[in-house]
């Protein structure tokens, strides 16, 4: 489609009066307006420094063997913790290879997750978002009515425990969510118990303080659109995670980026690997030594990117502090906070930091 012509120039300057409250898709909008521009409040990368990217870096990006953590033999299973240690401590990001949830499953639920975001808006709007709190949310960009620059996202949100909820359309959808959310979940589980031994505790004791078992899983399905000027916007801004560990899974198609001693590197999984990462509530419970760590989606202007992704956090009630264990030997760097409360919090920050954990770092120099 030519880009000069009047018309087109004056869907742009349309265009640029959208606002993320006002559309409910990113998707749609996209597809009715044949952008070759995007409207202003969607430029998030304006200074060139913030899209470097460190891409050297990228071949160090830790891969976990999980059966090495699920090894019987008491050397392997030593290495396998030790490595997720390491991994935790410089990155707060790593692959996770021989994990044991089928290829198909997944490549089922992504078929899915995109047949969910392609239904037609009206048929989506039983589930437009209506709040944190809600257990199935539907909706576009970050915080639309909040911030002052729109994220190129389009997302569905679900509690899928210690309640499993998920919307009853497209047919099979909630069935292969089900499986995906408690496979992913056991995963998560494991490397919490790995996670605690590299901590010097017992490998259950993330899980007893946490009460994981009744825990909170939230089911991200994000969908970034391919993006016509995709050096300027963002899917989604530097955040970290909430929870204990999020797992991530995309549909071959890149574009997460961690941030590493303040470098961007682009995280090209290896095939069949999960992605996971450290959210703000192993941070707190390790007392600072496996910080949270800070992530971002960029965009491209050819690819629908999809990614899965559960935040698997502590049971809502719990109250969460550094773990009594470490401050046998250290000061807590964290003050201890009920988890929903924690949530709602961090809900609130803008969201594009760690805002959310200065309200209970207890040493600002931490
Ligand atoms: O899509 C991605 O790569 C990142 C998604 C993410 O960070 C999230 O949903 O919290
Ligand atoms: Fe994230």
């Amino acid at each position: 489609m030519a880009s000069s012509t009047p018309v087109l120039c004056i869907q742009s300057v349309e265009a640029s009066k959208d606002h993320a409250y006002d559309i409910s898709s990113i998707k749609s909008f996209v597809e009715s307006n044949g952008l070759s521009t995007i409207p202003s409040n969607y430029h998030s990368l304006i200074d060139p420094l913030d899209r470097e990217v460190a891409d050297e870096l990228g071949a160090f990006i830790p891969v976990i063997d999980f059966s090495f953590l699920t090894s019987d033999d008491p050397q392997f299973h030593g290495k396998g913790v030790q490595e997720l240690g390491r991994a935790c401590e410089e990155w707060g990001l790593f692959m996770v290879k021989n994990h044991g949830i089928q290829e198909s499953l997944i490549e089922d639920v992504m078929k899915m997750s995109y047949k969910f975001h392609d239904m037609p808006v009206e048929e989506k709007s039983e589930f437009a978002d209506k709040g944190v709190s809600t257990p199935i949310r539907c909706g576009t960009s970050f915080s639309p009515k909040v911030e002052s620059v729109h994220y190129w996202r389009d997302y569905l949100k679900v509690m899928t425990h210690p309640e499993f909820n998920f919307p009853h359309k497209p047919a099979g959808y909630k069935e292969l969510a089900f499986e995906y959310s408690r496979k992913t979940r056991a995963v998560v589980r494991k490397l919490l118990e790995g996670i605690a031994e590299s901590l010097g505790l017992q490998p259950n004791a993330i899980i007893e303080s946490t009460g994981f078992d009744s825990g909170l899983q939230i089911f991200a399905v994000n969908l970034y659109p391919p993006c016509p000027q995709p050096d300027l916007a963002l899917g989604m801004p530097p955040h970290s995670d909430h929870g204990l560990l999020t797992l991530l899974t995309q549909n071959g198609i890149g574009g997460l980026q961690v941030n590493h001693k303040g470098k961007w590197v682009n995280v090209n999984p290896l095939p069949h690997t999960l992605i996971v990462n450290t959210g703000d509530q192993l941070e707190v419970v390790s007392n600072g030594r496996y910080r949270s760590v800070l992530h971002r989606a960029m965009l491209n202007n050819k690819d629908t990117r999809i990614s899965l992704v559960t935040v698997n956090g502590p049971a809502f009630e719990k109250v969460i502090g550094p773990a009594p264990e470490l401050l046998e030997k250290e000061e807590p760097f964290f003050r201890s906070m009920n988890y929903k409360e924690y949530f709602e919090i961090q809900q609130k920050t803008s969201f594009a930091d760690k805002s959310g954990m200065n309200q209970i770092r207890i040493n600002a120099q931490n």
